[in-house]
């Protein structure tokens, strides 16, 4: 069994609740109030200025010009092309680019961002593999999930959030990271999986988190 194959296979229960949060199933029903979708898309504008910059210390700590070359790629494509939607999804919200720039990270959004960050500065580069995969393993799934649901990826508003994520484009992105991570523990030791699998599941976490922030708008102190 690969490292990714056991890591899979002992969150599910936690991976299924990710996937079954509030969030995700109104958003795949269509019936998502605007105004959550709203609240999640100026926190992961945030949040993925922060995520872009883990590829950056990635292409700094890989050991081959390949793999140096696939994080450079990736911070590319976060930074022109997901969040090039961000802008333009936002639009349709009546967000306008200023607020996206001015917008404040919630306690939720700094916390996931700063947790990464942290283990791959200091971390080694399985360590900051294990720190992303959740993010882009759940949303290709999730994108896969919700685009199997009649019209769901042609709804107005989610639709093309949807069609974005069930995109060969992250299946490849999902599938280098998986790949990634297995070679690089092929021959470590139960101890340095058990740290990589604590990795994992305090992102996997953070995901569920991030969803639950937006879904409720929380900001505290809620009344400031
Ligand atoms: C909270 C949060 N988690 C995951 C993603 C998805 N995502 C961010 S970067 C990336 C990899 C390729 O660019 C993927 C799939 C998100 N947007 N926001």
């Amino acid at each position: 069994m690969t490292f990714s194959e056991r890591l899979h296979e002992k969150l599910q229960p936690i991976w299924r609740e990710n996937h079954q949060h509030p969030f995700v199933t109104e958003m795949g029903e269509g019936t998502l109030d605007p105004e959550k979708f709203r609240f999640f898309m100026v926190q992961d504008y945030l949040y993925l200025i922060e995520y872009a910059k883990l590829f950056a210390i990635g292409a700094s700590k890989a050991t081959n010009v390949e793999t140096m070359g696939r994080f450079a790629k990736l911070l590319d494509v976060t930074m022109n092309e997901e969040m090039a939607l961000h802008r333009e999804y936002a639009k349709k919200f009546g967000i306008t680019e200023q607020e996206l720039e001015e917008a404040s990270p919630s306690p939720t959004t700094l916390a996931y961002t700063h947790y990464m960050l942290h283990v791959g500065q200091n971390g080694s580069l399985s360590d900051l593999v294990a720190a992303l995969l959740p993010c882009a393993w759940s949303y290709w799934e999730i994108g896969r999930e919700l685009a199997v649901i009649p019209g769901a990826a042609d709804h107005p508003l989610y639709g093309e959030w949807i069609r974005m994520y069930s995109s060969e484009e992250f299946a490849q992105t999902a599938q280098w990271c998986i790949d990634l991570l297995d070679e690089l523990t092929a021959d470590s030791s139960e101890a340095e999986l058990q740290k990589l699998e604590t990795i994992f599941l305090n992102t996997t976490r953070f995901e569920y988190m991030f969803w639950d922030m937006a879904y409720h708008q929380t900001m505290w102190p809620m009344k400031a």
